[in-house]
């Protein structure tokens, strides 16, 4: 059986995380795993852990690392026989080091993206709530103004992207993710990508993970096997 691949991307809010992790998904078969779709998932659905987490996502502040490590830790739990790919989680050092007591990350993939691109693209960034499904109004528009493509239900603006949140956020992530990605980089499994286009990046990240993911010693064996 061909070895388990575990990854995870990090990157400021708008910086292509979403965009990059669907490709990725697509193209390797990962199981992807978003903490802002589970955390609005919960919100909306107003489960007990949807009804603590609001007040923290509504004011785009981190929520505590122990709600966060008991929200997506079981998850992974449930998806022992999969290769998976976390999207916004680990966001904290705290996090970082209770996700390493229970696996080894494989590759960790960290945008830059610089601070313009940020704004513009966040401004124009829709979502349809339901699904996660997200849109930009420039980059890649529904096919009718303001509805989701597959449901044709109403898309919604996050109150965390309007720019009065956002250069607040950027700042905040950036003291917070510092340590996680030394700790990456101490590890040896840090990819960092500049730019501010994904489609520009994007060959990059195929490229690496084709690479890491045909790399892997138990595939090696697999393919020595009669
Ligand atoms: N103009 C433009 N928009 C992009 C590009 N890549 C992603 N986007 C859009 O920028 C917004 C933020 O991307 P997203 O993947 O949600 O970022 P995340 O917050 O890091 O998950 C979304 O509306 C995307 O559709 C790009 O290269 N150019
Ligand atoms: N790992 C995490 N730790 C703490 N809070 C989180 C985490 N992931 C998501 N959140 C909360 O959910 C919000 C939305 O997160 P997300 O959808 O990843 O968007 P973005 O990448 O645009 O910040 C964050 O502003 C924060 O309040």
């Amino acid at each position: 059986m061909a070895k388990l691949f575990r990854a995870a991307i990090m990157g400021p809010p708008g910086s292509g995380k979403g965009t990059i992790s669907k490709r990725i998904a697509q193209s390797f078969g990962l199981q992807y795993l978003s903490s802002g779709h589970f955390l609005r998932e919960g919100i909306a659905a107003k489960t007990e852990a949807g009804l603590l987490v609001k007040t923290y996502v509504e004011r785009s502040m981190l929520v505590p690392d122990h709600v966060m490590t008991r929200l997506m830790l079981p998850r992974l739990e449930q998806l022992s026989g999969h290769s998976w790919l976390l999207d916004g989680f680990p966001r904290t050092l705290g996090q970082a080091l209770a996700l390493n007591n229970l696996y080894q990350l494989d590759l960790v993939i960290s945008l830059n993206i610089p601070y313009e691109t940020l704004k513009e693209r966040l401004s124009d960034r829709w979502i349809h709530p339901a699904s996660g499904r997200v849109y930009n109004m420039g980059f890649n528009p529904p096919q009718v103004q303001g509805k989701d493509d597959i449901t044709g239900e109403p898309l919604i603006q996050h109150d965390d992207d309007k720019p009065e949140a956002l250069m607040a956020r950027l700042r905040h992530y950036k003291d917070v993710a510092k340590p996680v990605i030394d700790l990456y980089k101490s590890q040896g499994i840090l990819h960092s990508f500049s730019g501010t286009e994904t489609d520009r990046i994007w060959p990059y990240i195929n490229s690496l993970l084709s690479t890491k993911m045909h790399t892997q010693p138990s595939d090696t064996c697999q393919a020595q096997t009669p």
